[in-house]
């Protein structure tokens, strides 16, 4: 038995919570940032805002309570938007210990540092760090339908109880030590399913979109190699598979954001339709082309998304504009 607390109830933190309370083996507590939620959550057992129509567990925790964690569970489970995590842990910070763990879950990259989410962590608290990524819709984990994830943390023998913490009939955990891979891994595949919603709203067929995925790819492995990632990882679910499902699957909200953005629709006016839901890839595209450019990586894809979201280029001129470039080998 583990005690977990799951910190940040959206859609992942959710499923994530409702998939260790199943297994009937942990004591489970689902944090709720703000304190109406939570209650409201208390009152009707279900998150009607995040993911709807999965009833919560009689004995699953909810709190908004976020410093009362480190006293109730040994592993911490961080799934709020990337954006929200500096706050998150410079809170929890002095409560943490070296019997905690703090695994997280969420697939961004700090906007103007460029920093991952271990970093941010690392700079607030020396506690244990992990990472889960790979291809994981909410709705499918909390529907129990088969799912893999890897869990990357440098200590093996942590990767090794959080694999079995959270491995189930449902969801199957691979272990990695390569923290960084599974990071940018689960970051930089936002960017390039935006891509990919553009290339599916211009209605631009399944050469564009095979061609989209294989040479985002390229680029997202370029920059991890270069920041420290084993190609072999990003050959792996955390990556080449986490970028398939969202390029891919119509829940991914990336991808969605990129169809809107494809079929004209503007951004701030797609940002509002998602009623406080992220989609990390609009901040991650900033991130991701500075990091790029710091370590002197070609970022095409990455580049042209920017310009699409930020600097006001039409999608089919990105779209002309990448296919013209100079002719280079594969
Ligand atoms: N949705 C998925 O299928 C999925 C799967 C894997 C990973 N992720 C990642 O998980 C992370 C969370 O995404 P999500 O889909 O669960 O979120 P969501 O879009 O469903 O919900 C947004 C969440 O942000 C919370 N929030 C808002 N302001 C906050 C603050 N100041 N501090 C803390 N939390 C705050 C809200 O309460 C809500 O829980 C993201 O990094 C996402 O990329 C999502
Ligand atoms: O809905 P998205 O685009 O945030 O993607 C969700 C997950 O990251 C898929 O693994």
């Amino acid at each position: 038995m583990s005690r977990i607390a799951v910190i940040g109830a959206g859609a992942w933190g959710t499923a994530l919570a409702l998939s260790l309370a199943r297994q009937g083996r942990h004591e489970v507590t689902l944090w709720a940032h703000s304190p109406d939620h939570a209650a409201e959550m208390e009152r009707t057992r279900e998150n009607t805002r995040y993911l709807p129509g999965f009833a919560l567990q009689s004995d699953l925790h909810i709190t908004n309570d976020l410093i009362s964690l480190p006293g109730r569970a040994d592993i911490l489970l961080s799934v709020t938007p990337s954006v929200n995590l500096p706050e998150t842990i410079r809170a929890l910070a002095p409560h943490l210990s070296d019997r905690h763990v703090y695994v997280s879950a969420s697939k961004g990259i700090e906007d103007g540092t460029h920093r991952r989410m271990s970093e941010v962590v690392a700079a607030a608290s020396p506690v244990r760090f992990a990472v889960l990524g790979g291809p994981s819709f909410a709705k499918e984990v909390a529907a129990a339908l088969p799912t893999t994830a890897t869990l990357a943390c440098v200590d093996a023998e942590v990767a090794r109880s959080l694999q079995n913490d959270f491995s189930s009939e449902s969801l199957r955990v691979y272990t990695n030590d390569d923290v960084v891979g599974v990071e940018l891994g689960g970051a930089l595949k936002n960017v390039i399913a935006l891509a990919a919603g553009v290339v599916a709203g211009l209605e631009l067929g399944s050469n564009a979109a095979a061609a989209l995925i294989t040479r985002g790819m390229a680029e997202i492995t370029r920059l991890a190699v270069a920041c420290g990632a084993r190609p072999e990882t990003m050959a792996g679910l955390a990556g080449y598979g986490d970028l398939v499902l969202t390029c891919t699957g119509s829940l991914s909200r990336n991808r969605t954001v990129g169809v809107e953005l494809g079929r004209g629709r503007k951004l701030d006016d797609i940002i509002a339709s998602l009623n406080g839901k992220v989609a990390e890839g609009v901040r991650c595209t900033g991130a991701a082309r500075g990091l790029a450019a710091r370590h002197g990586v070609e970022m095409p894809i990455t580049d042209h998304m920017y310009a699409i979201l930020y600097e006001g280029l039409s999608p089919r001129d990105a779209i002309r504009t990448l296919m013209t470039r100079p002719g280079r080998g594969e």
